[in-house]
C-alpha cells in the first residue's frame, strides 16, 4: 500500500503488521483510532512506528525481537568478509567485461588480481558497538574467524561478554583500537550520528566499518569525507538514513563502499520466524493477553506475568463491577482507591499492571476508549480519574501468593445498589484469588464468596429462611444456570445480601420477578 492508501484503509483493521518499509506515523494512528488496537512489527527496529502517538491512541506496539537475530548477524559477517576481500567490486568488474564480450579481457585488465588484493581477518581486532542480541552473535562468529573481539555497550552485562570472550571497553577505546568496527546499537536520540567527524578522527587510519543496524547512527556526509581521505578504508552498509537512498548518493556510489538494500533480516528462515513470532504476539494481544514483546507498555517479565495473571483478571473485574454499581446521577467517579493486602514489599510486587487493569475495568464499560497497560495512566488522567494505591501488609502469607486481596473503593459516589456502600460512604468491593480463580469476597459491609465467572446478580434482602430457594426457582424456570451462590449478612435476622453467579443473562421479566419477591429490598444485575 502507498502511504495514502494506508491512511485511507487503516480504520478498517484491528491490527497492522509491518516491516521497516511501512511508516506508522501519528497520522496513520489517528486515522485508525477507535479500531486499530495493535501494531505488530515483524522484526526488531521500531523506529518506523510513532510510539508516543501509538501510546496516546491506546494502540499496543509489539515486535518480533528474536527471530531475525541470527540472520542479521550472518549478514554482518557476510559483509565483513566480502568487504575485506572486495568480493562485490571484483564481481561487478568481472561481470562488466563479460557482458561486453564473452571472450576478451580488455587492456585495462578487468581480470584485476592485483587491484583486489584484500586484507585478512584472522588476528585483527573487531569492535562490536552494541552488544545486544545481534552484536553478541556477531562477536561469537568473529571469534570463530580468529578475530580479537572488543565491544562497547553501556548496558550490556559483563558476564555475557566474558562468556563469549569479548572484552567490554569504552566507546573511545573501542573505536580507537579496532581494525574493523561493526555497528549493532538501536537508533535512539543518544546514538543518532554518533559516528561523525569527531569519532572518525579517533579511529585508526584505514579502519573498516560495517553497519547492519540503522543508517541514522552514522553521519553519512562525514563518512563520505572519511572515505575520501582514506581514514576509513572501506565501509559495508546494509542500512541508510533514507531508504532507499537518493539516486546520486555519494555513499552508495563510492568505490570503497559495499551496499545491500536492507537485507539483514531477509532470509527464508528469518522471515518465517518473524512471521510466526509476530502473528502469535498480535493474536495474543487482540485476545487481551499480556504481550511479552510489547514495546510501548511497561515490561512485565514472563514469570511475574504468569504469577500475577489471576490477580490481573481480578483487578479488572473489580473495576468493572464497581463502575456498574455507580448511580447515573452521581456526577462521575473522581477518586478510586486500590488497596492491596500483601506480604510483599514494593520491590517484590509491581502494581502498575494491577492499577492499569482496575482502570481498564472502570473506564471500558462506560466509554469507547480501549484501555490497556499502554494507555491506562494516560486515559485515567484524561478522564480526571484520580487513582491512588495503598498497601496493607499482611503478616501470614498463604504460601507464596503475591497478594492476599485487592480492594477497589470509589469514593463519594451514589450507588444504584445501596448494599455496596460501606460505612465510610464509598462503594467498596474486595476480591481474592482462590485456586487460581478470582472471587468476590466483600461487597460494602457484607462478606460474600462468589467466583467471578459469567455474570452476577446482587440482591439485598431481609435475612429470613427460603430466600435462596425462591430466587433459585425463578432463575431455574427460565433455564438460567446458577454457577455460584453466596449469602452474607451483617446480623442474624437483619439484612443479608445474596451474590449469585449466573452463566446466562436473565431476561428483563425474570429480573423483575426477582425484584417482586417481598423480602428483597434491592437487586442489581452486573456483567463481568
Ligand atoms: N539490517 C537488518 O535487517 C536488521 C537490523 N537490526 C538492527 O540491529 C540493531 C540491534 O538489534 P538487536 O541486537 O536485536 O537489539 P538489542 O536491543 O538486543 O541490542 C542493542 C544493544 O545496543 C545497546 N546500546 C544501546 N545504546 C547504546 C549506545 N549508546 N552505545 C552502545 N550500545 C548501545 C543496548 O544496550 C543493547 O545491548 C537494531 O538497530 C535493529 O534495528 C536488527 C535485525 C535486522
Ligand atoms: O528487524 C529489524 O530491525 C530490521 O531492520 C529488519 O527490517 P525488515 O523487516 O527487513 O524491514
Amino acid at each position: 500500500m502507498s502511504p495514502a492508501e494506508l491512511l485511507a484503509k487503516v480504520a478498517q483493521f484491528d491490527a497492522l503488521i509491518v516491516r521497516s518499509g511501512t511508516k506508522v506515523t501519528r497520522e496513520v494512528l489517528e486515522a485508525g483510532r477507535g479500531r486499530l488496537r495493535v501494531v505488530g512489527r515483524a522484526g526488531v527496529g521500531i523506529d518506523n512506528v510513532d510510539l508516543q502517538a501509538a501510546t496516546e491512541a491506546g494502540c499496543l506496539v509489539v515486535n518480533a525481537p528474536t527471530a531475525n537475530t541470527v540472520a542479521a548477524a550472518e549478514h554482518g559477517i557476510a559483509l565483513l568478509a566480502s568487504m575485506a576481500r572486495n568480493v562485490s567490486q571484483a564481481d561487478a568488474a568481472l561481470k562488466a567485461v563479460y557482458s561486453r564480450t564473452l571472450t576478451v579481457f580488455t587492456a585495462q585488465g578487468k581480470w584485476q588480481r592485483t587491484k583486489y588484493v584484500g586484507v585478512s581477518l584472522v588476528g585483527k581486532t573487531l569492535a562490536v558497538m552494541g552488544f545486544g542480541k545481534v552484536g553478541s552473535e556477531v562477536a561469537r562468529r568473529a571469534k570463530g574467524l580468529g578475530m580479537h573481539v572488543i565491544a562497547h555497550d553501556p548496558y550490556a552485562p559483563a558476564d555475557r561478554a566474558r562468556a563469549i570472550g569479548a572484552e567490554l571497553v569504552s566507546f573511545d577505546e573501542a573505536i580507537g583500537r579496532a581494525d574493523f568496527i561493526s555497528l549493532h546499537m538501536p537508533l535512539t536520540p543518544a546514538t543518532s550520528k554518533v559516528f561523525n567527524d569527531e569519532s572518525f578522527a579517533k579511529m585508526k587510519n584505514g579502519v573498516r566499518i560495517i553497519n547492519v543496524a540503522r543508517g541514522g547512527v552514522i553521519d553519512e556526509d562525514a563518512l563520505v569525507r572519511a572515505l575520501d581521505s582514506g581514514k576509513v578504508a572501506q565501509a559495508a552498509l546494509d542500512v541508510f538514513t533514507e531508504e532507499p537512498p537518493a539516486k546520486d548518493s555519494k555513499l552508495v556510489l563510492h568505490e570503497n563502499v559495499t551496499v545491500t538494500p536492507h537485507l539483514g533480516a531477509s532470509t527464508v528462515e528469518a522471515q518465517e520466524g518473524v512471521a510466526i513470532e509476530i502473528a502469535e504476539a498480535v493474536v495474543g494481544a487482540l485476545r487481551g493477553e499480556l504481550a511479552a514483546t510489547a514495546v510501548n507498555a511497561p515490561m512485565v517479565p514472563a514469570e511475574v506475568m504468569s504469577e500475577l495473571a489471576p490477580y490481573v483478571s481480578l483487578a479488572e473485574k473489580l473495576g468493572k463491577l464497581a463502575v456498574q454499581l455507580v448511580a447515573g446521577e452521581s456526577g462521575g467517579i473522581k477518586g478510586v482507591k486500590v488497596v492491596y493486602t500483601t506480604a510483599r514489599g514494593p520491590d517484590d510486587l509491581d502494581t502498575r499492571l494491577l492499577r492499569a487493569m482496575v482502570t481498564k475495568g472502570i473506564v471500558e464499560p462506560v466509554s469507547s476508549t480501549f484501555v490497556n497497560l499502554v494507555n491506562a495512566d494516560y486515559t485515567a488522567k484524561q478522564r480526571g480519574l484520580r487513582i491512588t494505591e495503598e498497601r496493607v501488609s499482611h503478616e501470614s502469607p498463604v504460601a507464596e501468593a503475591p497478594l492476599e486481596s485487592i480492594q477497589v473503593r470509589l469514593s463519594h459516589v451514589q450507588s444504584k445498589f445501596a448494599g455496596a456502600i460501606s460505612d465510610g460512604g464509598d462503594i467498596v468491593l474486595e476480591g481474592r484469588v482462590k485456586y487460581g480463580v478470582p472471587h468476590l469476597t466483600v461487597v460494602g459491609p457484607y462478606e460474600v464468596d462468589v467466583s467471578l465467572e459469567g455474570n452476577l446478580i446482587l440482591c439485598r434482602q431481609i435475612d429470613q429462611p427460603g430466600m435462596i430457594g425462591k430466587v433459585g426457582n425463578i432463575l431455574g424456570q427460565t433455564n438460567v444456570n446458577i454457577s455460584f451462590m453466596s449469602v452474607g449478612r451483617t446480623f442474624r435476622g437483619k439484612q443479608a445480601i445474596m451474590a449469585i453467579g449466573v452463566d446466562e443473562e436473565p431476561d428483563k421479566e425474570t429480573l423483575e420477578h426477582i425484584g417482586h419477591i417481598p423480602a428483597i429490598e434491592e437487586f442489581v444485575f452486573l456483567e463481568l
